[in-house]
């Protein structure tokens, strides 16, 4: 059962909205939604936005072909076969803005806006958040293990633990663009140019009547840096010195082994054994990989033991993000077309976080020119001048008003980038390694104090004064 077709991936309450509006002829009215998440996961200071390549590829290739039509028909008979027929010829016509694949992004700031009409956004929530919540999620979990490694090859080996192929496959991608350097999936590889790496598993060692046998015959395979995993039976006495041993008639015939991968066992002593072992037979250019349920955490005990680790195949913590298993980003209106002009609207909740901020919003990034880092993001009413024009700000706590501080003197960089105008894909998606790049200079805006893995220092998002004083009026208007 293939079918590729991703344009019934959406909640049937959507389609259930669009025929209500339909059915009152308010189908063609505007909208303006925003995506936005409330809660940062893992604890960490920022989140790594991604999402964007797999939302353009599904709004490009929104249709109801009769497949979906038939489906409907028969899912629910309240609808107007005359509302299927219109689906025929439904594809998205509004404006997409979005920020860009590898931004630093924080709460409560506008990630994406569409605006249109509202037949049209109100399809696009469920998959816009399925893609954008898992994506950003973990590119932010990498981003963390990469936080613990600057300097080490970090290989992204989740497939078997992910849930599900398209999980394994934009897990992968999520992972490289927030800086791992390749992954183990050779279809997410294929598809998005990720460089692929792999060693061996058990079986390779079990399938053979010796280890050191299973080892030459792998060696003499794929002799161009291979590595050999060495705790099959018994890591310090039987899989480092037959790995040595290997590698030392690999030299005798003017090769090198890459290295050997350690994936059980205390990580830290073996490592730090294993290093001495391979120096000792003047190995030192064998790099000593390790696996086994890694994440952050253990990667920087282990660094904090001297473990001798030069590289790391992370899996399952990673691809499932173990300790936090989804983002909370939602989609949330914020304006609707009246009487030919969009009125803000407003979601009030006695949950003071729950609230919405009305108005179709901006943002900006105000950047130090003096010291060329972040000092706030500045969420505005769309149009708002002051911070286009560089003006001296005054931006509050809005938890605690007594606090605030003057920004003057900054680049203010706006966040969100065109994507569609009038149903045109107006924005050229770069490819992964711009992407990682971009990502790279994204984090050197910001104070290391920010970006910590444990208790970093949270970053100001501020909305202007105009954006807090029509949130205000509404709230009013809505509880008295
Ligand atoms: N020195 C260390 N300090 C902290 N954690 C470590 C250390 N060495 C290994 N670990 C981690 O401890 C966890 C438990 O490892 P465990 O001992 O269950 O593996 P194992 O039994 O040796 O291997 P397996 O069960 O996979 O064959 C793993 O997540 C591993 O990465
Ligand atoms: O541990 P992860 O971070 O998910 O990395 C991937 C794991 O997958 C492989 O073994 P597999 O889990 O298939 O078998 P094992 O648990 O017996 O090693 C590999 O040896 C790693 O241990
Ligand atoms: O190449 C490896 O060593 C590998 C790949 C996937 C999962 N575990 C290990």
């Amino acid at each position: 059962m293939t079918y590729e077709n991703l344009t019934l991936h959406t909640d049937k309450y959507q389609i259930n909205m669009m025929y209500a509006h339909w059915i009152h002829g308010t189908h063609e009215s505007k909208a303006v939604f925003e995506v936005f998440f409330r809660k940062l996961p893992f604890g960490n200071g920022y989140a790594v936005f991604a999402g964007l390549q797999r939302i353009v590829e599904y709004v490009n290739s929104l249709g109801f072909d009769d497949d979906c039509i038939r489906y409907l028909q028969e899912q629910e008979e309240n609808y107007d076969p005359r509302f299927l027929e219109e689906l025929r010829s439904f594809r998205f016509t509004g404006n997409l803005s979005s920020v860009e694949e590898g931004t630093i992004v924080f709460p409560n700031e506008p990630l994406i806006r569409v605006e249109g009409k509202i037949f049209e956004a109100q399809l696009l929530e469920t998959a816009i958040l399925n893609f954008m919540n898992f994506q950003t999620l973990i590119a932010t979990k990498a981003s963390r293990i990469r936080q613990v490694a600057p300097n080490d090859i970090l290989m992204e080996f989740g497939t078997r633990r992910a849930q599900e192929a398209d999980a394994a496959i934009w897990g992968a991608r999520a992972a490289y663009l927030a800086g791992f350097d390749a992954t183990s999936n050779m279809r997410a590889g294929m598809l998005f140019g990720i460089p692929s790496k792999g060693t061996h598993a058990h079986s390779w060692v079990q399938d053979h009547d010796s280890e050191e046998e299973s080892f030459y015959r792998f060696a003499a395979a794929l002799p161009d840096q291979v590595t050999l995993l060495v705790d099959t039976y018994d890591t310090l006495r039987s899989g480092v010195p037959h790995a040595i041993r290997v590698a030392q008639s690999m030299e005798r015939e003017g090769k090198r082994m890459g290295g050997i991968r350690l994936d059980s066992g205390d990580l830290a002593y073996l490592s730090k054994t294993a290093r001495t072992m391979l120096d000792e037979a003047g190995l030192n250019y064998i790099k000593i990989v390790a696996s086994n349920d890694l994440d952050e955490n253990i990667m920087f005990n282990l660094k904090a033991q001297g473990a001798q680790i030069d590289s790391w195949g992370v899996g399952t913590q990673l691809i499932t993000a173990a300790d936090q298993p989804a983002l909370g980003g939602v989609y949330k209106l914020v304006a609707r077309e009246k009487e030919g002009a969009f009125e803000p609207v407003i979601k009030i909740s006695g949950n003071p976080e729950k609230v919405s901020t009305p108005g179709v919003k901006d943002v900006y990034r105000l950047v130090s020119r003096e010291t060329g880092r972040a000092e706030a993001d500045y969420v505005t009413l769309a149009g708002e001048p002051e911070a286009m024009r560089g003006e001296k700000l005054k931006l509050y706590d809005k938890t605690h008003p007594y606090l605030y501080k003057y920004v003057e003197g900054y680049d203010a960089v706006p966040l969100l980038r065109p994507i569609y105008e009038n149903g045109k894909q107006v924005y050229r998606l770069p490819d992964l390694d711009q992407i990682r790049r971009y990502h790279r200079q994204q984090l050197e805006l910001f104070w290391p104090e920010y970006l910590r893995k444990l208790n970093p220092a949270v970053y100001l998002v501020d909305i202007s004064a105009r954006a807090w004083q029509l949130k205000m009026e509404l709230i009013q208007k809505h509880t008295v």
